[in-house]
């Protein structure tokens, strides 16, 4: 099979808070591409997490792409202080975003990469009319809300169907997977479409989390 250069992006949500810049650091030291930083607001999921000013200071410190991932109702109302906080990519859930079209364009202009989450249960036809305009599909094989949780099977050809939507449109997205992976499935979820693995428990519950971000990266060889 051909090799595929994969992204990986660490989920902060797993790091101990009490030692965040020295996860930071862990990650600005590794082979890791982006830093992906999960915002939930206890509504559209039942967790909350970190907000704006942890991510301001985080995107500080950080030497890679920051990737927030907007677990929350309205996120029109905070793009802009997303940005200001230091996002490079903002991802909104198709699922609570009834004018899709307009978060994807206030999102692009205010000059960050644009992505669009799908819960397990949203199909992939949903971005047929969109699909051109955005930069990452994030694909979540869990239900979102917290980490360490068991990757969802289906979740397999469902990034199927997304990676032949994709090519049927002539579009650039990336394919994101987020929630569940691991050494042990990251080929498969790589072989299956993806083009960026997101890990939280993974990587920073390992002794070694540069080595499990380096083997989560060999996914595509
Ligand atoms: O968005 C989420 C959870 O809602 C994820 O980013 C998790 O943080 C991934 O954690 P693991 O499943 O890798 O532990």
């Amino acid at each position: 099979m051909e090799k595929k250069h994969v992204l990986v992006a660490p989920s902060l949500l797993a790091a101990n808070f009490l030692e965040l810049a020295k996860e930071v650091d862990m990650v600005n030291r590794s082979e890791a591409d982006w830093l992906h930083l999960d915002v939930m607001d206890g509504h559209f999921v039942p967790n909350i997490s970190y907000g704006i000013p942890v991510i301001s200071h985080v995107s500080k410190h950080a030497r890679k792409m920051c990737d927030v991932h907007l677990m929350i109702e309205r996120p029109e109302q905070y793009a802009e202080a997303f940005q200001k906080a230091g996002a490079q990519q903002l991802t909104v859930h198709a699922e609570i975003c009834p004018n899709l079209h307009r978060n994807i364009q206030q999102i692009k202009g205010l000059g960050m990469k644009a992505g669009v989450a799908l819960n397990p249960h949203t199909p992939v036809q949903i971005l047929e009319n969109i699909i051109n305009d955005i930069d990452v599909v994030l694909v979540m094989a869990v239900n979102p809300g917290f980490g360490g949780q068991a990757f969802i099977p289906q979740t397999l050809p469902k990034l199927r169907q997304l990676r032949a939507l994709i090519t049927e449109h002539k579009a650039h997205a990336l394919i994101e997977v987020d929630g569940g992976v691991t050494v042990d499935n990251a080929a498969e979820i790589v072989a299956a479409g993806a083009d960026v693995l997101v890990a939280g428990s993974n990587i920073f519950s390992a002794p070694d989390p540069e080595a499990v971000i380096r083997q989560l990266k060999a996914a595509g060889q």
